[in-house]
């Protein structure tokens, strides 16, 4: 099974860098046969040298040659170390790109409810890791081959002399071989587990280096607070890796000690074989070199088999990142067009909602239907369901039951594309985007991101012109102190120009969720005002606690615990004297007669 996806891990390899995995193969090869030569080398060396030393000949040509050519060979398997090194880091550049790519891709199209799970942002931060962990277990495949030609070469050599050396060289190795597969399976079960303390270790970092949250982290003192949450996240997961780590360390000194003592018995072995057998010197130290170098040789092998296990699992969590499905969150791919002109209305038909997570139902039986060119307003207590209502009407959460249509046409079996061109939410929570004004007005419809004559026009329609003018590079300002030293807007600035951003993206459904509550009433108002002559020919839909804004409404949703409990314009829902009644009373009183002013601008009369 996992095996399954290194294969995939290698094709995909193999597809993005075909010259590397030629070249790293082939100089893995290379390298694989440098110790057997460089025994081979040494053996004729020391012999040369004692031939040299105990005869009177000025021979000296062979010396020399064995000389350079050990020199030669030192010289060869650095420049292919340093090569391989270079190859690598450039592969891993590229996959890096790559594999950021990948996840980009994925987290910018998933579900939006995927970002409401703990557990996938846990399985997004395991594998964040860039090319370097993608390649390393190719890598690790590649240096097994090196190591395998390595310890092959040995054996060679060592069969020669006598077969059972062999044999002993190897047995040291295997209790080694598994330690290392336990304690990577063990790792990386750790590894798994500590994900989400990492994420909370992360979030605490995250508020005490973010600029948002420096204010009050200063201002509520909360520096410790947070630093200490930080330091026990951070401790719980190092003090289990250092137990993990102590565990292995402490099996690993009994096991070289077993080694050691597989060692001197070779060792013996070799000097009964010098006696018996007739062996120079040269034969003599290279069979000793040949046995440490197996034994390397086959360690080296078995940790790199426990680093590929614990590097498979990292691959296989990789990929099922990608395969990752929740049959809880399945949401239909349309593939109809949106109505090219509204006629008959958009319709919710008996509407459920509850979200995944959730235990209860947050939107409960909704009907209703909205004509074309019609003004709705929705008032209702925070958690009422408003903000839910609209975001199963853009078709971000489809409704548990029930169907939402448009022109007859159900928006699951809309093109998802379409569906966000036609409808245009500006939510509480619009992003404050670190880009010049211009940029931040054009985010509404990025393909007119240069049309600069529009962009205009919806800022004077919005009211965020007069501001912008006096602004020391006018629609060119950078906002934001992130990336540059930008301007700061205050928060009513802020939504106008979101306001415009939501008028540049002319689409034929505009939705405002609050976001004139920053406004001061009498801003609010005149917002309203416009945005209601600026969506004559559209279906306007806004959500405001400020309650004489919804007068404006054609007609008003009153929603209280997920489901519509009245339904009417201004004057029926006051002749009503029910909760529509008693929340547009509670509100008139906050008007006192000292701003009287203020009352008459906003039309507030009761
Ligand atoms: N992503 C979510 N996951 C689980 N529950 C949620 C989620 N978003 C909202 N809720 C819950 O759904 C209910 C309705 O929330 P919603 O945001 O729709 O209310 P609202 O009427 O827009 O409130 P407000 O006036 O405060 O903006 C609340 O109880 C809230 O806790």
């Amino acid at each position: 099974m996992d095996n399954k996806y290194l294969a995939k891990a290698l094709r995909y390899v193999w597809q993005k860098g075909k010259w590397w995995l030629f070249l790293s193969v082939t100089l893995s090869v290379v390298t694989g046969c440098f110790p057997f030569l460089t025994l081979w080398v040494s053996k004729e060396l020391i012999n040369e040298v004692t031939r040299f030393i105990q005869s009177s000949t000025k021979e000296y040509a062979l010396l020399l040659l064995l000389l350079v050519g050990q020199f030669m060979l030192s010289i060869l398997s650095s420049a292919v170390k340093n090569i391989r090194e270079y190859l690598d880091k450039k592969m891993e550049c590229t996959l890096d790109f790559d594999v950021q790519q990948m996840i980009l891709d994925k987290t910018s199209s998933v579900p939006v409810m995927y970002f409401d799970l703990p557990d996938y942002h846990d399985h997004l931060q395991r594998i964040s890791g860039g090319g370097a962990r993608f390649l390393s277990p190719v890598r690790s495949v590649i240096d097994m081959l090196q190591a395998g030609i390595s310890l092959f070469s040995y054996a060679l050599f060592l069969i020669v002399i006598d077969w059972r050396l062999v044999i002993l060289s190897l047995v040291a190795t295997i209790p080694i071989f598994y330690i290392q597969a336990k304690f990577g399976q063990r790792r990386y079960r750790l590894h798994l587990k500590q994900s989400p303390v990492a994420r909370a270790a992360d979030y605490y970092k995250y508020l005490l280096q973010d600029r948002k949250s420096a204010k009050e982290i200063r201002l509520f003192g909360l520096a410790s607070f947070f630093r200490e949450r930080w330091a026990e996240k951070f401790m719980q997961n190092t003090g289990e890796t250092l137990r993990l780590e102590k565990k292995q360390q402490g099996s690993e000194v009994g096991l070289e000690a077993f080694s050691a003592f597989f060692y001197m018995g070779i060792a013996v072995s070799v000097i009964w074989l010098a006696r018996t057998a007739k062996m120079n010197i040269g034969e003599f130290v290279a069979i000793i070199q040949a046995v440490q170098g197996a034994q390397e040789t086959f360690t080296r092998i078995s940790m790199l088999f426990a680093k590929l296990y614990e590097e498979k699992l990292f691959i296989k969590d990789f990929y099922q990142f990608f395969e990752r499905e929740d049959e809880r969150i399945l949401i239909a791919a349309g593939n109809e067009p949106f109505p090219s002109t509204i006629r008959q209305g958009i319709t919710f038909n008996q509407v459920s909602f509850r979200y995944v997570q959730g235990d209860k139902e947050v939107l409960s039986d909704i009907s209703f239907h909205i004509h074309p060119h019609e003004k709705i307003a929705i008032v209702g207590q925070n958690g009422s369901g408003k903000t839910t209502l609209v975001k199963c009407l853009m078709g971000l959460y489809p409704p548990t039951s029930g169907q939402i249509k448009i022109d007859g046409r159900s928006i699951a079996d809309i093109d998802e594309n379409e569906l966000h061109k036609n409808i245009t939410v500006i939510f509480q929570d619009f992003i404050r985007y670190d880009l010049s004004v211009r940029e931040n007005i054009a985010i509404g419809n990025i393909a007119g991101i240069d049309d600069l004559d529009r962009i205009r026009k919806v800022a004077e329609l919005s009211g965020a012109d007069a501001f912008i003018r006096k602004l020391p590079e006018g629609y060119e300002t950078y906002l934001g102190r992130l990336l540059a030293d930008g301007e700061d807007l205050s928060g009513g600035q802020w939504q106008k120009v979101a306001l415009s951003r939501a008028l540049f993206r002319d689409s034929q459904v505009v939705i405002l969720d609050e976001p004139t509550a920053a406004l001061d009433p009498i801003a609010e108002m005149d917002i309203f005002s416009k945005f209601k002559l600026l969506t004559e020919n559209k279906i306007a839909i806004f959500i405001s606690h400020r309650m004489a804004a919804s007068r404006m409404a054609d007609r008003i949703i009153v929603m209280k615990e997920g489901k519509i409990v009245e339904m009417g314009t201004h004057e029926e829902l006051m002749a009503l004297g029910q909760e529509y009644y008693q929340m547009y009373q509670m509100q008139a009183q906050w008007f006192s007669s000292e701003r009287e002013g203020e009352r008459e601008a906003v039309g507030w009369t009761s």
